[in-house]
């Protein structure tokens, strides 16, 4: 066998250790993770009916390799265009939660950006309806056709901020996440283009989240802007997402606060947050013990999953298995979700240690 050969088996033993894996994601955004052939289907059928005006290039957009962070924000803007019918929100959550428990991924923190429509009658409200349903059918379709690993997944979701909203925009998408908290909603998110708007116009909804109990956590750092990470590490999120562009101070600053880190790998080397993997953060807070866990972002536009991302660990940062292992199981400790379910997760890994010493 070549050196070459020898090389690519490893990689392939590597990888399927990693699906086996059971995993915790914390950081998948809905509409960034939709696989590409249903948005191939949608924009197919969209220009069908004649409501969008150049499928070509729409196409073009979807099948691009290599996005700059703005690029990405274009298609988020051409997805958004595609995904405007209940229908559509509904099926892409349940294909994005089958993507996730194929591989198995056994509890899933999906985040989405609740939206309101005229045009198709869409409200904050029946959008996030029609992804609570896909949640319901996902849940459905698995049990029936046994597609669920031995552990099956749990989903949970949390309500994202957009940047480009107003005050009362958040403070709306905050008071639904509170009212569906019985359906599954457990906390806030806030992200969007880091280069659009000011962090502070949500501090009235974020700090309103936390009032009321629903924990936050912040989009930071994935543009040099030290006083938005400043005042954001002053508010003391219950995660970070990203945490990639920090002064010197600011890692100091970090390392005391301790605010768990959602590391995504693929998404901050191809939106250019980082330069390169050897200049990931992740090296420092990995050697220095540092609460974090390992996250897909947006697996459809970067064409990634959760095992690629452990397995990327391992090559980069020279993880053994056991390492990952213990990776996956303590992200349980960084979950939104109740108690209940915590111990339910810490069950799952502590049933399965014994394989993976
Ligand atoms: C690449 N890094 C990123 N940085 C900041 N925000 C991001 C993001 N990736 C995704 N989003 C946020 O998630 C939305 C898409 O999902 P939903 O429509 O909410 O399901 C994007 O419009 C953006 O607001
Ligand atoms: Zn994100």
């Amino acid at each position: 066998m070549s050196s070459n050969q020898a090389q690519h088996r490893a990689r392939e033993i590597l990888v399927r250790y990693c699906k086996r894996l059971p995993k915790i994601e914390l950081h998948a955004h809905l509409n960034g993770s939709i696989r590409d052939s249903t948005l191939l289907e949608l924009a197919q059928e969209h220009d069908q009916r004649g409501t969008i005006s150049s499928y070509p290039n729409v196409r073009e957009i979807i099948l691009k390799e290599d996005r700059s962070l703005q690029e990405c924000f274009k298609l988020f803007d051409v997805i958004h265009v595609l995904t405007t019918d209940h229908s559509f929100i509904t099926r892409i959550t349940k294909e994005v939660i089958e993507d996730f428990a194929a591989e198995n991924v056994v509890y899933l923190e999906l985040r989405t950006t609740p939206k309101s429509n005229v045009l198709t009658g869409m409200t904050k409200r029946s959008y996030v309806e029609a992804v609570l349903a896909g949640i319901t059918k996902a849940n459905l379709v698995l049990c029936e056709n046994h597609q669920l690993h031995a552990h099956g997944i749990q989903v949970r979701l949390l309500l994202s901020i957009d940047r480009r909203e107003t005050t009362d925009q958040a403070i709306e998408t905050v008071k639904l996440a509170l009212e569906m908290k019985s359906h599954g909603v457990v906390g806030i998110d806030l992200s969007g283009n880091p280069v659009t708007g000011n962090w502070k116009t949500f501090l009235p909804a974020l700090t309103y989240a936390r009032q009321c109990g629903l924990p936050v956590t912040l989009h930071c750092g994935e543009v040099h802007n030290p006083d938005e990470v400043e005042e954001m590490l002053a508010f003391h999120p219950d995660r970070l997402g990203h945490a990639c562009v920090l002064q010197e101070s600011q890692w100091e600053r970090l390392h005391n606060l301790r605010i768990p880190v959602e590391v995504c790998f693929t998404s901050n080397l191809r939106t250019g947050c980082v330069k390169s993997i050897c200049d990931h953060h992740f090296a420092w807070l990995y050697k220095t013990h540092y609460p974090l866990v390992i996250c897909t972002d947006d697996r459809g536009v970067f064409s990634t999953n959760l095992s690629s991302e452990y397995a990327i660990a391992a090559t980069s940062f020279d993880l053994s298995e056991h390492d990952l292992f213990e990776l996956a199981k303590n992200a349980t400790r960084f979950i939104f979700a109740e108690e209940p379910l915590k111990r339910h997760l810490d069950r799952i890994f502590a049933g399965v240690e014994p394989n993976y010493r």
